[in-house]
C-alpha cells in the first residue's frame, strides 16, 4: 500500500514512526513537506521519500494523510484539487469538516468523497495515543479498516457515530494531554512548595499520574470507586478533595473541555467559509 503524508511535522512523524514499527514498509511511505530540515530528518530517520511539493509519485498513492495545520490546509490542497483518482483521504486536522475538505480536494462541482476524519493525540509519539475516527458514509469497510489500521499503529482507536462528535474527541483526547500535563505541572509546583527539589517533585507527580492511569485502565472499578478507595474518612485525601470541590475544580474542567469543543466547531465554520 502506498501512503502519502501532506505535512511532515509532529503528528506525521509520530504516525510514520508507529507505522514502521507495526510493519508498514518505508518504501511505501512518502511525505510532502515544505521545510527542508523536516524533510531531511524524515528521510534520514525513517528512510521515507520526502519531497517539497506533490509530484506524480506522491500523487500516485492509495491513501493520502492530511497532516498540516487546519489554517494551512486549503492552500496546501490547492495544487492537487481535482487531481485525485478515488484515493482514501484521512485528515487529522482539528475542526475541519469533511464537506469542506471534500470541496477543496475535488474539482468544481465534484467534491472528493472518500474521506475519513481522525483525531489522534501526542502520546502517539510513544505509541500510547488514542484516536477518534469518523468516516464519510461513502467509505467502504475496506477503507475504514485501512484508516483504523494506520491509526492503530500509534495507540487505541474509537469510531464516532457522527461527524459532530469529532469536535468532542478533539476537546477530550486530542487536547487532553495538555490538561494532564497542566495537572502534572500543578502537582509538581505543590511538591516544590512542600520542600522537594524539581527532580523529586517531578518524579512524584509524573509517577502518580502514570500509576493512577494504569490502575484505572486495568481495574474493574470505575474511576470514582478508585478515588473513594484512596479517600480515608477524616484523612488527607478528603481534605484535598474538599479544597478542590470548594474551588469548583470538576465543573471548571468540564467547562474547559466544552470551550475546546466550541473552538473546534468555530474553527471548522471559520475555515470552511472559503
Ligand atoms: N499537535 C497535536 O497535539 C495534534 C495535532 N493534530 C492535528 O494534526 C495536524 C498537524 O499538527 P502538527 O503535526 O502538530 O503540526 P506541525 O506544524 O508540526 O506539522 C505540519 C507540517 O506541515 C508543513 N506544511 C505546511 N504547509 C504545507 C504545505 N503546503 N505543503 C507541505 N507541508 C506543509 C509545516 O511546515 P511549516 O512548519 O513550515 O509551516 C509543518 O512542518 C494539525 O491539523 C492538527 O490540528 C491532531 C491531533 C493532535
Ligand atoms: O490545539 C489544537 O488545536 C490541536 C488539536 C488537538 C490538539 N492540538
Amino acid at each position: 500500500m502506498k501512503i502519502t503524508f501532506l505535512g511532515g511535522g509532529n503528528m506525521a512523524t509520530a504516525l510514520i514512526g508507529g507505522m514502521l514499527e507495526r510493519g508498514f514498509a518505508a518504501a511505501g511511505l512518502q511525505v510532502v513537506e515544505l521545510g527542508e530540515a523536516a524533510r531531511c530528518a524524515l528521510a534520514q530517520r525513517f528512510g521515507v521519500r520526502a519531497v517539497e511539493s506533490f509530484d506524480d509519485a506522491a500523487l500516485a498513492c492509495d491513501v493520502l494523510v492530511l497532516a498540516v495545520k487546519p489554517q494551512q490546509m486549503k492552500a496546501a490542497l490547492a495544487p492537487i484539487a481535482g487531481r485525485l483518482c478515488g484515493q482514501l483521504v484521512i485528515s487529522i486536522a482539528a475542526g475541519l469538516r469533511l464537506a469542506d475538505l471534500g470541496r477543496w480536494l475535488g474539482a468544481p462541482g465534484a467534491p472528493h468523497a472518500r474521506l475519513v476524519r481522525c483525531m489522534p493525540n501526542t502520546p502517539a509519539l510513544i505509541g500510547a495515543g488514542v484516536t477518534g475516527l469518523y468516516a464519510d458514509p461513502s467509505v467502504d469497510a475496506a477503507g475504514r479498516e485501512t484508516a483504523g489500521r494506520i491509526l492503530a499503529a500509534v495507540g487505541s482507536t474509537v469510531w464516532a457515530d457522527a461527524e459532530a462528535q469529532m469536535d468532542a474527541v478533539t476537546a477530550i483526547s486530542g487536547s487532553g494531554p495538555a490538561y494532564v500535563f497542566h495537572f502534572i505541572e500543578a502537582l509538581e509546583s505543590a511538591g516544590r512548595s512542600l520542600g522537594f527539589d524539581e527532580a523529586g517533585a517531578r518524579r512524584l507527580a509524573i509517577d502518580t499520574v502514570l500509576g493512577a492511569a494504569k490502575l484505572a485502565a486495568n481495574s474493574a472499578d470505575a474511576p470514582a470507586v478508585l478515588r473513594q478507595k484512596v479517600t480515608s474518612k477524616g484523612g488527607t485525601t478528603e481534605a484535598a478533595l474538599a479544597s478542590l470541590a470548594a474551588a469548583g475544580w470538576h465543573d471548571e474542567l468540564v467547562a474547559a473541555v466544552q470551550a475546546a469543543e466550541a473552538r473546534g466547531r468555530e474553527l471548522g465554520a471559520e475555515l470552511g467559509k472559503d
